[in-house]
């Protein structure tokens, strides 16, 4: 889209403002209140009460968008400016209450419900993985059941914790019990490690999923894996997860329950790129702790994971006008 009065609100321009000045949003981009409407919308999601391990992931949006001052505004693999093509805003963080679990996630499905009522496309920040399943749930009432990419070192297929049934181990397990998902159209992809028991692996597949395990990305390589991929969901509405564990620690170690053996960040956003043309209608990236980070590798990580989600919606959008 060519600058005029109809011309999306870009970032702050880093030739006048230097990077490093002002209160961070993502990429710099503008507020969701200094546009009014957004076609994407970058929200922050900081609860980590569901977390089985190291707890810290409420901290991730604000390292995210700090991290993301040094995002610049044209992504040459896929030739497109996201943030020229569409209105792209940063919306801020929900409120979650971190001492109740029942009604964090009831304020994320409404909340969010409400954001993409008008038909804003939710890229979030977490937070820990608990909070997909909110996302999922506000995501169904718009769409209806979707395929769903879930890039993690875990299955989070897992039934419950201490008898609890709301963790960042379990959302993909409540989603698929609750008819959330097109159950032919699931992935687990960079899965890893060792799990409770063999049964882990049947049950995940009772419930609809299939794998792709870190080894599969190494051998098969980053195309025939997104061939397959893309191949499965077909143009049925697609909700991307991403936990920034799916990583290598040596790419990611600012998370919670790192796992030996993951991908290289640079083959998750070449699988990213290789899904363009796919019905994006949403997308997560979650697990991000910044306690546990080392000079903001997670951060940067996540902050351009989020940047090639948000172009391959951008583009999507982009096509359908
Ligand atoms: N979703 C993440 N990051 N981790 C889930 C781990 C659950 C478990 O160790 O049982
Ligand atoms: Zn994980
Ligand atoms: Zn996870």
């Amino acid at each position: 889209m060519q600058a005029g009065p109809d011309a999306p609100l870009g970032p702050v321009n880093a030739a006048l403002v230097p990077r490093y000045a002002g209160a961070a949003t993502y990429a710099r981009l503008p507020r969701l209140d200094e546009v009014g409407h957004a076609d994407i919308a970058l929200l922050g999601i900081p609860f980590d009460t569901g977390v089985s391990y190291r707890p810290g992931a409420r901290f991730g949006p604000a390292a995210i968008r700090e991290a993301s001052r040094l995002l610049r505004p044209y992504h040459p693999a896929l030739d497109t400016s996201p943030f020229a093509a569409v209105q792209v805003a940063d919306a801020g963080d929900l409120a979650v209450n971190p001492f109740d679990i029942a009604e964090a996630l009831a304020t994320i499905e409404t909340q969010v419900g409400e954001l993409i009522a008008d038909g804003t496309v939710p890229v979030c920040m977490g937070g820990d993985h608990t909070i997909a399943l909110p996302l999922l749930r506000a995501m169904h009432r718009a769409h209806g059941p979707m395929a769903v990419l879930h890039f993690d070192a875990h299955l989070d297929t897992w039934d419950s914790y201490f008898g609890a049934d709301y963790t960042h181990g379990t959302p993909f397990r409540r989603a698929s019990e609750e008819g959330l998902l097109d159950l032919d159209a699931l992935s687990h992809v960079g899965t890893r490690g060792p799990l409770y028991a063999a049964e882990d692996l049947s049950e995940d597949a009772r419930l609809g999923f299939g794998i792709v395990t870190s080894s599969d990305v190494g051998r098969r390589g980053v195309d025939a894996v997104a061939a397959s991929l893309t191949e499965r969901i077909g143009d049925r509405p697609l909700y991307l997860s991403i936990d920034i564990d799916v990583l290598d620690p040596a790419h990611a170690p600012g998370t919670g329950t790192p796992e030996a053996g993951g991908l290289t960040s640079r083959e998750l956003l070449e699988l990213l790129r290789a899904l363009d043309g796919v019905n994006l209608v949403g997308a997560d990236v979650v697990e991000v702790a910044p306690a546990y980070d080392h000079a903001d590798i997670t951060a940067v990580a996540a902050s351009h994971v989020l940047y090639d989600l948000v172009t391959l919606i951008a583009r999507r959008l982009g096509r359908a006008r």
